[in-house]
């Protein structure tokens, strides 16, 4: 487990809870899945409703937020939490009721009564001072609903540094070269081989302490292939090679201008994923490249990114904003003045944002 591997590390407690319970949130989040969503997206009417933002949210949102934020609060009294959800998306007693009976199954801690409150420990502004705990409960819902990949991601800041990164893939097998099989998932396809993710049996959490590398182990009851690996991003620099990996959603990150930056490299191959999964994809070296590019105006949420960088830094890679900034998640909870996030095995780096810059300018010129 965490334990052994970074024994004396200063956070280490934080980490081994922090894995934990993303493990059982995320075996939890898989069994919520597979009772509700099915292939043709259908979803059991007591599973989802609409935001304000007309964003899907399903109970399981609620219910890994709920544990997860539940049982760091017991442990950690005096930590703060930026999170998602809100306990506004509790329809009714129905539902919260629901909500309570799975946490049953899979808290070890004991289950807090007081569920809407749970959920509601994540309203915290952010900022710079302060232990901060930051969480995506069901990151990329529409994955999960499309019965696909998901993640759900925790990290810790302190004093506006992310220090700690947890991602559970409750799809994402822990094998390397996980089953990949053709997909129409993009438009505006010129040659390129595009790509999609089957789902795996077991699943993974990918876990990283700032300065202590990545690590990632399956999700599996099987205690010898539960065991930990350190995890590396891949060194190579030949376009001929590389993946690029982006959101399934052309709505969240343009496929066109993905599309124009990775020609202008010489990348051949593109990997539809939802979610921060494909951070853990660069992280062990299945893809190269991941490019997000929202439209204009869209900014960005810490909980989207947080947890991601953290793994994807310890493993040798790099994340970046279009122009080559850090990525700050100590401005509150969302990510101002950052346009487009770009995140490589770090080697190509230095060739993917004068791509990114290039498609770029000539978007501003022609549109
Ligand atoms: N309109 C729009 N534009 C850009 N991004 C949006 C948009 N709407 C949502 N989101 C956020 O995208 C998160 C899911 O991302 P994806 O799984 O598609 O992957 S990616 O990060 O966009 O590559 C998704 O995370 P979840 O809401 O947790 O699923 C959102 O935070
Ligand atoms: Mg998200």
């Amino acid at each position: 487990m965490a334990r052994s591997l970074l024994a004396g590390h200063r956070l280490q407690h934080e980490l081994e809870s922090a894995v934990d319970i993303v493990s059982r949130a995320s075996r939890m989040a898989r069994e919520i899945q597979k009772r509700y969503c099915d292939a043709t997206q259908t979803v059991g009417d007591a599973t989802t409703l609409a935001k304000a933002d007309a964003s899907p949210v399903t109970i399981a949102d609620l219910a890994v937020q709920a544990l997860i934020l539940g049982e760091l609060h017991m442990l950690f009294p005096e930590d703060r939490f930026v999170a998602e959800e809100t306990s506004s998306s509790v329809q009714d007693e129905r539902m919260e009721g629901a909500i309570r009976t799975w946490l049953t199954q899979y808290s070890t801690r004991g289950v807090d009564e007081r569920v809407r409150d749970s959920i509601d420990l994540g309203s915290d502004a952010g900022g710079c001072r302060g232990r901060i705990w930051v969480l995506d409960p069901v990151d990329g819902t529409k994955g999960f609903l499309r019965n696909q990949q998901f993640c759900i991601a925790l990290a810790l800041l302190v004093d506006g540094l992310a220090e700690l990164g947890v991602l559970g893939c409750p799809n994402l097998s822990a094998a390397q070269e996980a089953e990949r099989i053709a997909s129409g998932y993009t438009e505006g396809i010129e040659g390129e081989k595009c790509l999609t993710i089957v789902n795996g049996t077991d699943g993974c959490v990918f876990f990283a302490a700032r300065g202590a590398g990545a690590y990632m182990q399956s999700l599996t009851d099987r205690r010898e292939q539960a065991l930990p690996q350190q995890i590396h991003v891949n060194a190579n620099t030949d376009p001929s090679w590389a993946v690029m990996a982006e959101s399934v959603e052309s709505g969240h990150s343009s496929h066109s201008l993905t599309g124009k930056m990775i020609r202008i490299l010489g990348i051949r191959q593109r990997l539809g994923v939802d979610s921060q999964c494909k951070y853990g994809l660069l992280s062990r070296g299945e893809a190269c490249v991941f490019l997000r590019f929202p439209r204009p105006g869209y900014v960005e949420n810490i909980w989207d990114h947080a947890a991601g960088t953290v793994v994807l830094t310890e493993a040798g890679g790099r994340v970046t904003d279009a122009l080559g900034g850090e990525l700050d998640f100590s401005h509150g909870r969302k990510l101002p003045n950052v346009r487009g996030i770009v995140a490589t095995n770090g080697h190509m780096h230095p060739a993917v944002l004068a791509a990114v810059k290039h498609v770029l300018a000539e978007d501003v010129t022609s549109g």
